[in-house]
């Protein structure tokens, strides 16, 4: 293996693949609600971006294309030809680059709480600017206050603790490289290449990507369409996890019979 991108894989390893990638500033365990029952059906492999949980972390800035060619590496690797991708947020703007730019690689696409262009610029370096200086504790708490809902992180103390800790142990180099993607990424005027029928999901009260950049993605991407979760942040698949969970299945068991 020449990838730097750490791998937890579930599933038997003669069912389709299904590759998941996390949102900035977590890793795989963002997924724990759904692998269960999507291993019932795939192959699930989580990676952890660059700069990310256990993968490698090269000195930044990152591009989008630099963590997009990591992850196509990463299938050359596997010997995956074509792969199903749900990604959540960074995740989502990794799987739209990949869709875009090898859409032979992806059969099927879901893209989760994700934007293909998230501005200002400004406020992505000023972001990558404080962690370098003063580490993931100095904006977790603003972080942590978009991934879940006021009623859920009330009624749910010990999961947005999970999530925190999770935070908190990213890199603080890889984390400011992965914003400092995320200031230069603008996906709108390619997107439309994306061949992959698209399942969006959107939260209803996500405060960092809101329904109307779901809206913008669906316009783009020619076999898109949308779905909104009730009562759902930022981290809407964990919030609502079987929700989330029956959305993927349906979306990615309709696909059995593509190719
Ligand atoms: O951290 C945030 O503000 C929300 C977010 C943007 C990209 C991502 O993965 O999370």
């Amino acid at each position: 293996m020449t990838t730097r991108l750490h791998l937890t894989v579930d599933g038997p390893a003669a069912a389709p693949v299904l590759l998941l990638g996390s949102s900035l500033g977590t890793a795989a365990a963002m997924w724990e609600p759904q692998v269960s029952a999507l291993a019932q059906r795939f192959r699930v492999i989580r990676y952890d971006h660059l700069g990310h949980g256990r993968s490698a972390v090269p000195p930044g800035p990152y591009t989008l294309e630099l963590l997009g060619r990591e992850l196509l590496r990463t299938l050359d690797d596997l010997d995956a030809p074509w792969v199903h991708y749900a990604g959540l947020s960074l995740g989502g703007m990794v799987g739209m680059w990949l869709a875009t730019y090898a859409p032979d690689r992806v059969r099927r696409l879901a893209l989760l709480c994700t934007s293909a262009s998230l501005g200002p610029p400004e406020q992505w370096r000023a972001r990558a600017a404080t962690v370098r200086a003063d580490g993931l504790p100095a904006i977790a708490d603003a972080v942590v206050a978009r991934w879940f809902t006021p009623t859920f992180a009330a009624a749910r103390p010990e999961v947005v603790a999970t999530h925190r800790a999770m935070l908190t142990a990213t890199s603080p180099e890889g984390y400011a490289a992965c914003c400092e993607a995320i200031a230069t990424m603008d996906l709108r005027p390619d997107i439309g290449r994306v061949a992959a029928p698209t399942l969006v999901i959107a939260g209803a009260d996500d405060p960092a990507t809101p329904v109307e950049h779901a809206r913008e993605i669906v316009g783009h991407i020619p076999r898109a369409r949308l779905a909104v979760v009730d009562a759902a942040a930022h981290l809407a698949n964990v919030e609502r996890p079987e929700q989330v969970c029956r959305l993927l299945l349906e979306h990615f068991h309709e696909g059995r019979g593509d190719g």
